[in-house]
């Protein structure tokens, strides 16, 4: 019998997506409230409790209230696309090649990872976890995201703003994703990190330099590539190139993509390295991990609806 899904938000950037994803499978029965019922608390409640999964496509303090919601004796597994629940006790980091397969299978409460943090964490918490990076190191990281990464409302101001050829911010250096970045990495100290949006619907580069001689663990590169591959080794949706090209590039026209590909540049005397991920923000950097985390919840294959073709 197919199990039913709830998205609540499903008529936003992220919910879209994943009904994309969903549409056609016979293993689910989608639950999307309409127009005028989708933020009534009562129609909200009734289906956030009915559901066997929930998966909350919300802004922070809107998934706050959508767990409130819920009556812990119900059956309602949940999904969380916000930051509201990444670092939060009782939830498990939905980043299954991280965390575990099984961990995320068995779990209730599941908190999608943000999409820089993707990028971020699938290259540094490996390393950090092997010993060939330490965990003391004030890391950086430089991003660029599609506008897509910011929602609607961003989506509508670069539409709004044809001119704008690249936007830095979280000039406040306190971004929302910086306590998973640290935790899920292990680190000493929270990165500094620097975003930025390029005019370009989806897609996202993460960036983080290495001064690899001047680090305790004075690793080469090619160790750094070689942890990596044995790492994801098998794995359907993470990529470590063996060569770096000359150039990475994100593109306006890009189709939605669920992969994540990973490389480590490095200068001739292996002395410097940037590890660079690359990633549709809204594939598994939200939407496709989504669904993957789902798969795995309901029992099934983790890539079952994915986009991996490229
Ligand atoms: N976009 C991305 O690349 C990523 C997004 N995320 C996260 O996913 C979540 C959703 O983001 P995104 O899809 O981009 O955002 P959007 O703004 O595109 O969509 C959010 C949706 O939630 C609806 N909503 C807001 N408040 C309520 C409420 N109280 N009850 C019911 N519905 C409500 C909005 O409706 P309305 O517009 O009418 O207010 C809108 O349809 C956010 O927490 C975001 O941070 C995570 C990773 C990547
Ligand atoms: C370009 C852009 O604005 N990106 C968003 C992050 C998108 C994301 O990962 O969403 P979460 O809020 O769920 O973490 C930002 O920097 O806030």
């Amino acid at each position: 019998m197919a199990q039913s899904v709830f998205i609540d938000g499903a008529a936003g950037t992220t919910g879209l997506e994943i009904r994309e994803r969903l549409a056609g499978r016979t293993e689910f029965e989608l639950v999307v409230l309409g127009d005028a019922q989708r933020k009534d608390l009562a129609a909200r409640r009734s289906a956030l409790n009915e559901a066997d999964f929930a998966i909350l496509c919300l802004p922070d303090d809107a998934a706050r209230e959508a767990v409130a919601l819920i009556d812990p004796a119900s059956r309602t597994r949940v999904i969380d696309a916000s930051s509201a629940h990444r670092v939060a006790d009782g939830w498990t980091y939905g980043f299954p090649e991280l965390v575990g397969r099984d961990a995320v299978a068995g779990a209730r409460l599941v908190s999608n990872p943000g999409c820089y943090p993707t990028g971020f964490l699938a290259l540094v918490a490996p390393l950090v976890k092997a010993g060939l990076l330490p965990a003391e190191w004030p890391y950086t990281v430089n991003a660029v995201s599609g506008y897509s990464g910011g929602g609607n409302a961003l989506i509508a101001r670069f539409e709004a703003e044809p001119d704008i050829a690249f936007r830095a911010y979280g000039l406040g250096l306190a971004h929302k994703h910086l306590p998973e970045m640290q935790a899920y990495a292990g680190l000493a100290h929270q990165p500094v990190f620097s975003p930025s949006v390029v005019p370009a619907h989806r897609g996202m580069l993460v960036d983080v330099p290495l001064p690899l001689s001047a680090m305790s663990t004075s690793a080469r590169p090619d160790a750094l590539r070689a942890e990596l591959a044995g790492f994801y080794d098998g794995s359907p949706i993470v990529e470590v190139h063996a060569d770096v090209p000359d150039e990475l590039l994100l593109h306006q026209g890009s189709a939605s993509w669920d992969g994540l590909e990973l490389w480590v540049a490095s200068n001739p005397d292996g002395t410097q390295a940037r590890l660079v991920a690359r990633l549709d923000n809204l594939g598994k950097g939200a939407s496709g991990a989504a669904v993957q985390n789902l798969n795995l919840m309901a029992g099934l294959p983790e890539t079952a609806g994915l986009g991996l073709a490229r």
